[in-house]
């Protein structure tokens, strides 16, 4: 368990994490979201004790970084992936880590098994790609198999087959009972990888909460309805106060949405009670993209003016009914 309270974090004028509060529990993959600049690597690195925090406190498991008594064994980090020497291999850097950190030989074969990296584990990590270097990089969080883990935007720059390793893989150290905190600026990627979401937004918490959640607070859920019957169906609907609106469709006709807080059985039920035919009655809940600018609003680090193209920035694909700006996104 990770326990932030009051986490705060200045550089000269700049506060790049300001009072920040949250929990991150075992057994489940925690996305630590926000847009570039929002203060993700700031806090990792005050969880790992390499930045000092300017007021607050956050513990691991009850203690600060700086009194576990053999680190590597409690929390392992991968913060970035490119800091091993070129000229070294896989698995004599492993074992440089591995016995700096009175951790067995052992532990070396043993992480890079885990990784799938035992059969190129004598090769220059120079040589190696991104991915393998990300995976590199996990072995070495991984070396003295310990309860929590932290990822500083492990898939930044991977291939879709990169990506999806990453994933299951975070999610498979979490169904083994491990804390894991992931941070990310690409939503999409976070919703199919993390259960529970902390979201940020200029180093200030904005939500934290299980990603389902997450949706449908923000963004409500949406339901869809086909029927032979559509002008009937609206008038009943709007008799009882609930919004709607008709979309034509080339190859569906016209459908029917109703907004709110609705649920698909009330409107089943409206419509039998009327004699009224359904061809379909679906739930449509928001996306995270819809969800995350509607909580960030102001919170991301542009002003106004940049702020849809700074949103945009994180490699969204455009969800169906948001509009959003291209920009280009620079990797960190
Ligand atoms: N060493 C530093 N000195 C001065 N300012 C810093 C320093 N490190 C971070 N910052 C500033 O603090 C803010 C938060 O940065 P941080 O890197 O933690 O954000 P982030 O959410 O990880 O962003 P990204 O996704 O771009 O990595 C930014 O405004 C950044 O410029």
């Amino acid at each position: 368990m990770i326990e932030a309270q009051g986490l705060t974090k200045r550089y000269g004028q700049t506060v790049a994490v300001d009072n920040l509060s949250f929990t991150v529990k075992p057994g489940k993959v925690t996305g630590f979201l926000g847009p570039n600049g929002a203060g993700k690597s700031t806090t990792m690195r005050m969880i790992l004790g390499l930045d000092t925090p300017t007021a607050g406190d956050v513990r691991i498991d009850g203690q600060h970084y700086r009194d576990l008594h053999q680190p590597l064994t409690k929390i392992g980090a991968l913060l970035d992936a490119k800091w091993v020497h070129p000229n070294r291999s896989a698995r004599s850097h492993l074992a440089w880590m591995a016995a700096s950190n009175k951790l067995p030989k052992s532990s070396v074969d043993k992480a890079l098994e885990m990784v799938g990296l035992t059969s190129v584990a004598g090769k220059r990590a120079g040589a190696y790609s991104l991915g393998m270097s990300q995976r590199l990089g996990i072995a070495g969080a991984l070396l003295g198999d310990p309860e929590i883990l932290l990822f500083d935007e492990p898939v930044n720059g991977l291939d879709p087959e990169g990506i999806v390793w990453i994933r299951t893989f975070m999610q498979k150290l979490a169904s083994e009972g491990r804390t894991v905190l992931v941070s990310s600026h690409l939503l999409s990627e976070m919703s199919l990888t993390a259960e529970e979401l902390i979201v940020i937004g200029r180093g200030r918490l904005i939500a934290q909460s299980s990603t389902r959640e997450f949706v449908d607070r923000a963004s409500g859920t949406t339901v869809k309805v086909r029927t032979p019957q559509l002008d009937q169906l609206q008038g009943i609907l709007q008799q009882q106060q609930v919004v709607t609106r008709i979309e034509d469709f080339e190859d569906q006709g016209k459908v029917l949405f109703a907004e709110g807080e609705l649920t698909t059985d009330q409107i089943g039920e409206t419509a039998a009670a009327h004699g009224i035919v359904l061809h379909e009655l679906t739930l449509q809940r928001g996306s995270l993209e819809q969800a995350f600018m509607q909580m960030t609003g102001d919170s991301v680090q542009y002003h106004a003016h940049d702020e849809l193209a700074h949103v945009a920035d994180v490699n969204l694909p455009a969800p169906s009914g948001t509009e959003v700006a291209a920009g280009p996104k620079e990797d960190n």
